[in-house]
């Protein structure tokens, strides 16, 4: 049976702010504080969530910024105790046992750094060792196959204040997995890498989830990443649920479209009417037709045949929906506050 390797159950967090507007998000006011009159509320970064993943997972935790990602993740690695509710990563109370957390999980956040700023790599390598205290017998050949797997070799002599970002990310990446955690928490771990360097990044992942069958849960704001990474996702709107299954389901679920592309061997000025689609261009002159069309109303096969009718198909494409369209129709659709209420409750969430 698949374990269980992070719960939560209810979890809030709040946080407490002086600022004079109300804002977005749910808000409980206080007494107003001091002769400034400014007012405190207190702000549900996290606002009763309750999810489990699964061991061996890979999952895709997104949202807008400030919808709570990371406060959840502070949560799941006991960095910051939660409001209400629990939490149990790898069976443990993150806050409480955070030291034997610690060696069963690593954490990348791609704006901080774990590494010791003015060592080599190398040394920042060992340092880790030692606070895992993996074994001199087994720890080095580890090293060994991170850092010739993300093309470390030729840095780990170098201070790590010397690395480019791309550098210093693999580095990190290799430093949270020197210890074989179960789970893998990355924060926004493509932030500012060039195309090249993500691409290799994410070949990497994959990889050690195969070899290493490692857990994953990684927050970004990089569609690319949700879409080669993860094979669920959870969506985070004001600290909030708002979705909990698969991409293509939520494409379907939020009604985004395909669009088949059809490259005619004559031109044809226009096709008329096919059951289930919509025209969305007509390109050079009539030769490329471009169909939108959701799977609920029809299929590629269907519609192929209805243009083999009109016209003889030289080629054909089909594109899939944009995944950032997809995440801004579910929350225009999920979240009545983003069209500017602040005080609609939200929706319940879509169910999965
Ligand atoms: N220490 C803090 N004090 C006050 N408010 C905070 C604090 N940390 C987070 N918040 C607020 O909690 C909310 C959630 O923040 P969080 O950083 O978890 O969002 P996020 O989803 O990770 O955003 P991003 O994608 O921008 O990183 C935001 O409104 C943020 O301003």
């Amino acid at each position: 049976m698949t374990e269980t390797i992070v719960e939560l159950r209810d979890l809030r967090r709040e946080f407490v702010v002086r600022r004079p507007a109300p804002q977005l998000g749910s808000v409980r006011r206080l007494p107003l504080a001091g002769r400034l009159r400014r007012t405190r509320t207190v702000v549900a970064a996290v606002d009763g969530l309750s999810f489990d993943l699964a061991e061996g997972a890979a999952v895709g935790y997104i949202g807008a910024n400030g919808a709570g990602k990371s406060t959840t993740i502070k949560m799941l690695t006991g960095i910051l105790v939660p409001t209400a509710g629990t939490v149990r990563t790898c069976g443990l109370d993150p806050v409480r046992r955070r030291r034997e957390l610690a060696r069963q999980i690593g954490v990348v956040f791609g704006q901080r750094s774990q590494l010791w700023w003015d060592l080599p790599l190398a040394e920042s390598f060992r340092a880790l060792a030692a606070i895992h205290r993996l074994p001199d017998a087994t720890w080095p050949a580890r090293r060994d196959e991170l850092a010739d797997r993300l093309d470390l070799g030729g840095f780990l002599a170098t201070p790590v204040r010397q690395l480019s970002l791309g550098q210093r990310i693999r580095g990190e990446i290799a430093a949270a997995l020197l210890h074989a955690p179960r789970l893998l928490i990355l924060d926004e771990p493509t932030i500012g890498l060039d195309v090249l360097s993500k691409e290799r990044l994410r070949v990497f992942l994959s990889e050690q989830r195969a070899l290493h069958g490692t857990t994953l849960l990684l927050t970004t704001h990089d569609m690319d990443d949700v879409q080669r990474l993860t094979d669920r996702i959870l969506v985070v709107d004001h600290g909030r649920l708002v979705y909990d299954g698969t991409l293509p389901e939520l494409a379907g679920r939020v009604g985004a479209e395909r669009v088949m592309v059809v490259d005619l061997v004559e031109p044809v000025p226009s096709l008329g009417p096919i059951h289930g689609t919509r025209s969305v261009a007509v390109e050079s002159d009539g030769l490329r037709h471009r169909l939108a069309f959701t799977p609920e109303r029809t299929t590629a096969g269907a519609i192929l045949e209805a243009v083999g009718r009109r016209g003889q198909v030289r080629d054909l494409a089909i594109e899939e929906p944009d995944v950032e369209d997809v995440v801004r129709r579910l929350y225009l659709a999920q979240s009545p506050r983003v069209s500017g209420d602040p005080a609609a409750p939200p929706r319940p969430p879509l169910p999965a």
